[in-house]
């Protein structure tokens, strides 16, 4: 076989090129750790995954950051159209690159931002099975307040099978854990729980804004109780409930509201260990839950009850029937991450039972 010829340009073919013409390989551009960029350097693999998404060419694939496309080419030669959503500008462009100028670019959309931002998410077809590499969403991590609640929701919502590992020799540069391609099977019929998604994935919101802290200490932040009071009093104005706003004395409020940003012991509970989380892993845990500044905005529409002089007798009923919730199906002093999903379905029941909704 003929070797490949050297170009001063740097024009690597593609990422599969020696490791001297690869983008890594240059200083220009280097690959984001942040952002979990570890590139498969064995087409063999990047086959083998396509492969186990049984694609038909009738499919049209959304995938989440594409990198420098490895993937990308082989899914667009089964299905009819790809669109890849990409956080990096750089590996937006390495995306494009790969089929400029070929017939496949009219069927590759790039979408340039982050995909847990994108609302909605592209359309595509979400009653068929979902082959995931989960390293593909490496900025969520376990521990990480979204993961958590992710992984809770695909495993309530869906059967979830190992198909592949792919061992972290196979990237470049090399993360610190093996991979795991999964398949993803949405429960239908009698499998599906019978529960709305936005008022259970609303509550799991809440259960994992701050990974280590217990669910009395979550549910008595300032922003959640905010968050519920505002819910409820739509849920009352809705039902022609009508509510007791008056202001409440010193006395009967025991004050113990918790600030959202309490400092919690360090080390409480390791929720890498206790999810035994099933994406791809790349070191230290994000502990900055993004929603949680929607919380805030949200939090913004209630009355300010800043002072406990000012609490209203709406919020004190809020807090009260939080407490009851947690206490009466004894969750008040576990974490979220040792819950199991009986706790959460009890916890919803319980919720909404007290006319507490989350959607
Ligand atoms: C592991 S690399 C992609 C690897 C590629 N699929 C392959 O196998 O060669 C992960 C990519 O996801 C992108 N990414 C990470 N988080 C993202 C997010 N939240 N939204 C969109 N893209 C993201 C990164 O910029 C990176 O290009």
């Amino acid at each position: 076989m003929g070797k490949a010829k050297s170009s001063k340009q740097g024009g690597a073919k593609g990422p599969y090129d020696r490791p001297s013409k690869s983008p890594a390989a240059n200083n220009v551009f280097k690959f984001s750790k942040d952002f979990g960029q570890h590139i498969l350097k064995n087409p063999g693999i990047a086959e083998a995954i396509v492969q186990k998404a049984y694609l038909k060419p009738q499919d049209v694939v959304l995938e989440v950051g594409p990198g420098t496309g490895n993937l990308t080419v082989k899914i667009l030669e089964q299905a009819r159209k790809v669109i890849a959503v990409e956080m990096d500008p750089r590996m937006a462009a390495e995306t494009t690159k790969r089929v400029q100028g070929k017939p496949e670019a009219k069927r590759l959309e790039v979408i340039l931002g982050d995909v847990i931002k994108q609302d909605p998410l592209p359309q595509f077809d979400i009653s068929s099975p979902l082959v995931f590499k989960l390293l593909s969403l490496p900025t969520a991590r376990p521990g990480d307040a979204l993961y958590c609640r992710l992984s809770v929701n695909a495993q309530f919502w869906a059967r979830i099978t190992h198909v592949l590992k792919v061992g972290r020799a196979n990237f470049r540069p090399p993360p610190q854990v093996d991979s795991s391609v999964v398949r993803i099977e949405p429960k239908t019929g009698s499998e599906r729980p019978n529960i709305s998604f936005e008022e259970w994935d609303g509550m799991l919101r809440i259960c994992f804004g701050r990974k280590n802290r217990t669910l009395r200490a979550s549910w008595l932040g300032k922003e959640v109780l905010s968050m519920l009071e505002r819910n409820y009093r739509l849920y009352c104005a809705q039902h022609d409930i009508v509510l007791d706003d008056s202001i409440i004395d010193d006395q009967e409020d025991d004050g113990d509201d918790m600030e959202v940003d309490d400092n919690v012991a360090p080390g409480a509970g390791d929720e890498a260990e206790e999810w035994g989380g099933f994406m791809d892993v790349d070191g230290a845990a994000n502990d900055t839950p993004s929603f949680f500044s929607e919380l805030k905005k949200a939090g913004s529409e209630v009355p300010k009850t800043k002072s406990k002089r000012s609490k209203t007798r709406v919020a004190l009923l809020i807090k009260t029937k939080v407490l009851k919730v947690l206490e009466d199906l004894d969750l008040a002093d576990k974490r979220s991450g040792k819950c199991d999903e009986n706790d959460f379905l009890r916890l919803l029941a319980a919720f909404n039972a007290e006319s507490l909704h989350f959607s």
